[in-house]
């Protein structure tokens, strides 16, 4: 069987794929890994039991010296990525499969087409015993939550010309190591007890691929724009050295003021994907209930407008969302709080297609602008002009939500005592048809007559015969 060491691909503290290198058979895992190790007893995972506890601890070290570098992540307070990371390295490998190759590339699938060209994907050792299990690769991969928390780091239409030095990893692949971590491909951190590792392929590669524009680039890119080069961040026994980290914190610096520039609404704020997930979730909840709303916008009365800044770190503040997010409610809320009172003759005049307002329960609607779109029809309403309405409203059960559209089309009130009496369509009393319960009373008794009547007749008839 062939050798193998493993080697973990980050983007902004994650791990996207373990890729692969000529080796010792031993594999070192990432922060998430190792706790899922530790946690799991070290041997459920299948790989864990490889992982010596000296090497995790390193690499803990390890992974905190290149979080730090990644710039936007708060190394103190890292609990949601900690989070992220491990749910996809503990659920990203399944023990009842073989740690081989095909196996470990659960790649995410938009990013594999631009790996791919960048020589990632087969770095020409591995074993292709394994090639069927392609399809079984996907199982792995949960689409939700890649799609949850890495496309807000996306830059798709983002057009760069920064150095891709993760083109032809393949030359590194083929030195010697243990372990290297990269960002997207771009070795950071060798470990205790790796070789050297010559960055030269990689810059001969950047400057080939130096024009290729419109590519996609995450944040882990641009931060990477700061990050030393590989050389120079050759670690001792697994601790950053005091002038290298003087040197990283400078460039943690300025790797957020670089990204601050590019992604203005980051500011200072440590965790702008979750605000983002966050104020996504809110405006999906008002999507679902708008309803609620209406109130949080007459508290927002009287306060200044937010800011998009403002809008996204200060995601409490309902207010502002409704303002910004939903400016037609509150028109239409602004609309009804100053209320004209019209005479009933005045509502009357607006009684045609181009103008047609109707009355429901001492309220005017000009429902002109609703009339084609109105479910029951045009006629309906046009019929209902010149006329308290109200009746033929309730008479319909028109649905809440119905309730709620009319509100758009509110114009005031009206003057109740101006309106005339409704026409009494009752049919005079005498031609009124008689109820079915009198009805029913006279048929019982012709039941019960016509047959004493007939009888008699009967009798009356032979009486007469016999005289005659
Ligand atoms: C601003 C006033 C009105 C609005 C916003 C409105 C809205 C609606 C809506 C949304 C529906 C679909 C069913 C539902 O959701 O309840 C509907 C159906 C209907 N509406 Fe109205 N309506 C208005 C006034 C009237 C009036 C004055 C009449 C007079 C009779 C009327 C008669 C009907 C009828 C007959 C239906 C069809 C019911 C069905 O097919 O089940 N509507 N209306």
């Amino acid at each position: 069987m062939a050798r193998q060491s493993h080697q973990l691909e980050f983007s902004k503290g994650r791990l996207l794929r373990p890729l692969k290198c000529k080796n010792k058979g031993n594999f070192q895992a990432t922060k998430a890994n190792m706790k899922a190790g530790r946690q799991a007893g070290t041997t459920e995972n299948g790989f864990a039991g490889n992982v010596k506890k000296s090497e995790l601890e390193t690499n803990d070290k390890d992974t905190q010296a290149f979080l730090k570098q990644v710039g936007l992540v708060n190394v103190d307070g890292l609990d949601g990525w900690r989070d992220g990371i491990l749910t996809i390295g503990t659920f990203g490998f399944d023990p009842l499969k073989p740690f081989t190759h095909q196996n470990e590339y659960f790649v995410l699938e938009s990013e594999e087409d631009d790996q791919e060209s960048h020589g990632f994907s087969h770095s020409g050792n591995d074993d292709d015993d394994d090639d069927d299990d392609d399809d079984d690769d996907d199982e792995h991969y949960d689409h939700s939550v890649e799609d949850e928390e890495l496309n807000p780091l996306m830059f798709t239409t983002f057009e760069h010309s920064f150095e891709d030095i993760g083109s032809n990893f393949d030359a590194i692949v083929e030195k010697p190591a243990d372990v290297i971590l990269t960002v997207d491909g771009v070795p950071l951190t060798p470990f205790e007890g790796s070789s050297e590792i010559s960055t030269k392929p990689d810059q001969s590669a950047n400057d080939q691929n130096k024009n290729k524009k419109g590519q996609r680039i995450t944040l882990a890119d641009l931060f990477q724009a700061d990050v030393p080069d590989v050389g120079q961040l050759k670690l001792d026994s697994g601790k950053v050295q005091p002038e290298m980290e003087k040197k990283m914190n400078a460039r943690t610096r300025s790797g957020l003021a670089f990204a601050k520039k590019l992604i203005p609404r980051v500011k200072d704020d440590s965790s702008p994907i979750k605000n983002m997930q966050r104020l996504m979730r809110r405006m999906l909840k008002r999507k679902i209930h708008p309803a609620e709303l209406e109130v949080k916008i007459h508290k927002s009365d009287g306060q200044k407008q937010p800011s998009a800044v403002e809008l996204i770190s200060n995601v409490e503040n309902d207010a502002y969302e409704s303002v910004s997010l939903l400016p037609i409610q509150e028109a239409a809320a602004g609309m009804a709080s100053d209320s004209q009172v019209y005479h009933f003759d005045e509502v009357a005049k607006h009684n045609h297609k181009k103008d047609c307002w109707i009355i429901i329960s001492g309220k005017v609607y000009d429902v002109t602008p609703f009339l084609e779109d109105h479910p029951g029809g045009d006629e309906v309403l046009l019929l209902a002009v010149e006329k308290d309405a109200t009746d033929d409203f309730n008479d319909v059960g028109h649905s809440d939500s119905a309730k709620e559209q009319m509100e758009k089309f509110y114009v005031g009130k009206v003057d109740t005592s101006t309106i005339p009496e409704q026409p009494n369509y009752n049919l005079p009393a005498q031609t009124t048809p008689p109820s079915g319960q009198s009805s029913g009373f006279v048929v019982k008794l012709l039941q019960f007559l016509l047959p004493l009547l007939i009888l008699g007749a009967a009798f009356a008839l032979q009486y007469y015969g016999k005289k005659k």
